[in-house]
């Protein structure tokens, strides 16, 4: 039985390795192209050829739109008739959803993204967890796409941008903000452009060919797009075509397309086509005789039965195979695409002798099961002509008991085990690290897991089993999918038992112990906009915590450190607090001395030191990324702080910054913050708003919607006027302006209101840090150099400290007691000292 299965493999190993490829992530092609250029009349065809999910985020924002609940309504609508293009977080949040919603794996997103703001929204949001195929580009004339717009709106179309005034706009905004995406793409060679100036089946008959190419460029790269001619064998197609058919069609089948040459319908006795219908038992079998009245679908494939085939038993234990690993990443790994073609030249010679077939065959099935299922419904073969005919599947028609294994990909009971209860095997809880633990059982390819603690439940501990298709993985102590797990690194994963943060066994703090450490685990969470950009393991916090091996964790606006042994000792450290960074020779408990990570910050008038010292010899990582990332915190403080007077606008036109994108430009905006008012201009981007006086640009405002408490439109003496008033973190400025006619500044308030909203829940910080790749781990001695090193006077300690550390007539340890501002228990401080003093660097 093993060989069977190991000769399904080979054949199907192409289909298994192509199949886990692209299911790993949801495929997405992008769609582009003029308004009008035909890109929802060509997605509909693709989806009813192809079977994708058709997402237009232009029909998303309608619908958004047109919900009475929805906060972005107004604002949606007034960009689409702007042909503006609608901020990419409300955007990506529709396309993240629907395609969440669906449940589908391949998607058309049509209409997106259309400037360098959606482009950089999808590439920060998304863009990581898909699988961008590539980007199906339209070409048509500006004057039939016009056309065909106001065709669109004359026949109905009920869209308040189909019409020509809107339509200019559009196409501006389509000539300036979207080729220049379609030229982003292109030279990353993953444009495809379709000439769509002919009728929609020309055009479509061009997607096709596109298509093709495209599936085999994107399949076999190495290749050329060249793929041979046993890839795209009919078992492949006929899998294909019964699958749009709502066919089950499960791995094993093997068939073959009728030469029309050789079957040509009037010389044979069937016909070239053969009609299948649903039997009794719910399968689709070609039927003896006629047909009339019966529901049938046209299939041109012979399926073959094999001779001296044998029904093997239900599969129900996992057996390794000899030479394929047990974890089939290994299969990936290993698989070579050109061994397709030496190995395998797409005939039937590989399975069965071809002399054992008659020679004029004409519908001849094949069966060779893979699954317990299809080895429970082997038994009835329907005869046809002589020949047995290969019972189908319908999908719709399974039954309920029996698991689907087709939405698994690979084999059942080889590339996955098959267990049903944990078998008896050599594994025990005597020899793991860490007690209580959960310990994947590598003699059951990882379906089966442990959970080792007091020795109660035997020497296996509490045994369980992970669902079919679904492996224990060792490194997230959760079943996973098994072509996510290596079965055979697991044992090397066990420490991570260790880890009391990954082991779910180690018990954590009870509810009240929690209450009182709130203060200190509320700021460990991650704030929102927060964005981990390193974490770096064995740092000691050698002034704080010398002694205890702790996680470094660098975010986009802060520092934090925990302890790994008791997570709830931690601290966080935010950038703005920061006075330098630079580096220093300390004496860590661990280490010996080194080299440390040396943060000087300053918080209400106190200055406090914070020493972090890498436990890993050599490694350089906790400099470069901490004061990377500061660097880039620094230099981007415009996106987050109000700006009075500053050197924002050059030659009356906004210096932008690198992340933002203007929306709006209004002239004639009066500041009402003088007694006479000034006039200026009034600019919304993604970031902030800006005003700056027409007369004199130096006199400015700059105000990031993180600095906004609120916006609204009031009664002044100016007449009616937008107030924004700024945080308290940044001063509670209240600012008056005044646009005429009245209706202008309620849409200006109703976009900049929107988009607060907006930023508020995702504000942009413009903290970029780029790594240089290889290079973390090198000294990167320049950005030493340019960070200055505070001296101290003695040595390396405060003095208060150093004096407190003398302690000479110490004859006990001080009891321990609860400090309220550190969040920790601490040894009560000596008569004379006070915490802050001890943390001081520099007198206050
Ligand atoms: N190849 C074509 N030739 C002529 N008219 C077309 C063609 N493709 C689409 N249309 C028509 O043009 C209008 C715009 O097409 P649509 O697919 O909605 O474009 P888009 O999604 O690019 O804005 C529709 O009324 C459609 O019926
Ligand atoms: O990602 C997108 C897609 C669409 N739109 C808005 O929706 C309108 C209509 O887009 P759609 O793709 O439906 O129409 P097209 O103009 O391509 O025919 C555009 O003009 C934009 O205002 C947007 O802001 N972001």
């Amino acid at each position: 039985m093993p060989e069977i299965l190991i000769i399904i493999i080979h054949r199907f190993k192409y289909l298994i390795a192509v199949g886990l490829l692209n299911m790993a992530k949801p495929k997405v092609i992008f769609v582009l192209g003029a308004p009008g250029a035909g890109k929802g009349t060509q997605c509909q065809k693709i989806v009813d050829r192809f079977g994708y999910m058709h997402l237009s985020a232009g029909d998303l924002l309608r619908e958004e739109r047109a919900k009475p609940d929805s906060q972005y309504g107004e604002l949606i609508e007034s960009y689409i008739q702007e042909g503006k293009i609608v901020p990419v977080e409300i955007t990506c949040s529709l396309l993240e959803s629907a395609m969440k919603k669906s449940g589908k794996e391949k998607f058309l997103i049509d209409g997106f993204p259309r400037n360098q703001n959606n482009l950089e929204g999808w590439n920060k949001a998304v863009a990581q967890n898909v699988n961008l195929l590539f980007v199906l580009f339209f070409e048509c004339p500006r004057e039939a796409c016009v056309e065909r717009c106001l065709g669109r709106g004359a026949a109905g179309s009920g869209r308040s941008d189909d019409n020509m005034q809107s339509l200019q706009k559009r196409f501006n905004t389509y000539i300036t903000e979207t080729q220049p995406i379609i030229k982003y793409y292109e030279e990353r060679n993953l444009v495809r452009t379709i000439d769509a100036n002919t009728s929609p089946d020309e055009v479509f008959e061009e997607v096709k060919k596109q298509k093709r190419q495209l599936f085999r460029e994107h399949l076999l790269p190495q290749q050329g797009g060249k793929i041979p001619d046993s890839a795209l064998d009919p078992s492949r197609l006929i899998l294909n075509k019964f699958s749009q058919n709502g066919l089950y069609s499960p791995d094993g089948y093997h068939l073959e397309q009728r030469h029309p040459d050789s079957h040509h319908a009037p010389k044979q006795h069937f016909p070239n086509t053969v009609k299948v219908h649903p039997y009794q038992d719910n399968r689709y079998v070609a039927p003896p005789g006629r047909y009339s009245g019966l529901q049938t679908l046209d299939t041109t494939y012979l399926i073959r039965d094999p001779v001296n085939y044998v029904l093997f038993p239900p599969i129900r234990h996992y057996t390794p195979l000899p030479f394929f690993p047990q974890s089939s990443l290994k299969i990936l790994r290993h698989f070579k695409y050109s061994k397709v073609n030496n190995n395998h030249d797409g005939s039937w010679n590989d399975i069965l002798p071809p002399n054992e077939f008659p020679a004029k065959i004409v519908a001849v099935f094949i069966f060779v099961a893979a699954g317990l299922f299809l080895a429970d419904s082997v038994a009835i073969v329907p005869q046809y002509g002589g020949y047995a005919v290969a019972p189908v599947k319908l999908r719709q028609a399974q039954k309920e008991q029996q698991q689907d294994f087709s939405k698994i990909p690979g084999v059942p009971g080889v590339d996955y085990p098959l267990f049903h209860s944990v078998p008896p095997t050599s594994f025990s809880c005597k020899h793991v690290p860490a007690l209580p633990g959960i310990y994947a059982n590598v003699e059951t390819g990882c379906q089966a897991y442990h959970v080792c603690h007091d020795g109660r439940e035997g020497e296996q501990g509490a045994s369980f089993l992970c669902t079919n298709g679904t492996v224990f993985n060792q490194a997230e102590f959760a079943c996973d999918w098994w072509y996510n797990v290596n079965c055979h690194e697991a044992p090397n994963l066990f420490r991570l038992n260790l880890d009391p943060l990954k082991n779910p066994y180690v018990p954590k703090p009870k509810p009240e112990e929690l209450a009182k450490f709130v203060p200190v685990n509320k700021e460990m969470r991650l704030k929102i906009g927060e964005k981990i950009i390193d974490r770096l393991e064995n740092i000691e916090d050698t002034k704080g915590n010398g002694g205890d091996r702790g996680r470094l964790i660098v975010t986009n606006i802060r520092v934090l450190w925990h302890s790994v042994a008791s997570p709830r000792v931690n601290l966080s450290i935010g950038f703005n607090c920061v006075v330098t960074i630079s580096t220093k020779v300390v004496n860590s408990k661990l280490r010996g001395t080194t080299q440390a990570l040396h943060i000087l910050t300053t918080s209400n008038g106190t200055r406090f030191e914070f020493i972090f010292t890498n436990l890993v010899p050599g490694s350089m990582r906790h400099f470069t990324s901490v004061m990377g990332v500061h660097k880039a915190y620094i230099s981007s403080k415009l996106y987050r702080e109000l700006k009075l007077r500053g050197a924002v606008i050059h030659n009356k036109q906004l210096k932008i910054l690198p992340l933002e994108q203007v929306f709006s430009t209004l002239h004639g905006v009066w500041n009402l913050s003088s007694d006479q008012g000034s006039l200026g201009t009034f600019i919304v981007t993604n970031v902030r708003l800006v005003w700056f006086a027409d007369m004199n640009e130096g006199f400015n405002i700059s105000l990031p919607y993180l600095q906004i408490s609120s916006i609204r439109v009031r009664d002044s003496k100016f007449g009616t006027a937008l107030v924004v008033t700024s945080s308290d973190t940044s001063g509670s400025y209240i600012l008056g302006f005044r646009v005429d006619p009245e209706e202008k500044l309620r849409n200006l308030y109703k976009e900049l209101s929107s988009l607060h909203s907006v930023y508020k829940g995702n504000p942009i910080f413009g903290v970029e840090y780029k790594w240089c790749s290889n290079k973390n781990e090198e000294p990167n001695e320049k950005l030493v150099e340019d960070v200055v090193e505070i001296e101290e006077p003695k040595g390396e300690m405060s003095n208060t400290l150093a004096a407190y550390l003398a302690d000479e007539g110490h004859a006990k340890d001080r009891p321990p007691v609860y400090s309220a501002d550190l969040g920790l228990a601490i040894e009560s401080v000596k008569e004379g000292f006070t915490l802050q003093k001890l943390w001081e660097v520099l007198p206050s």
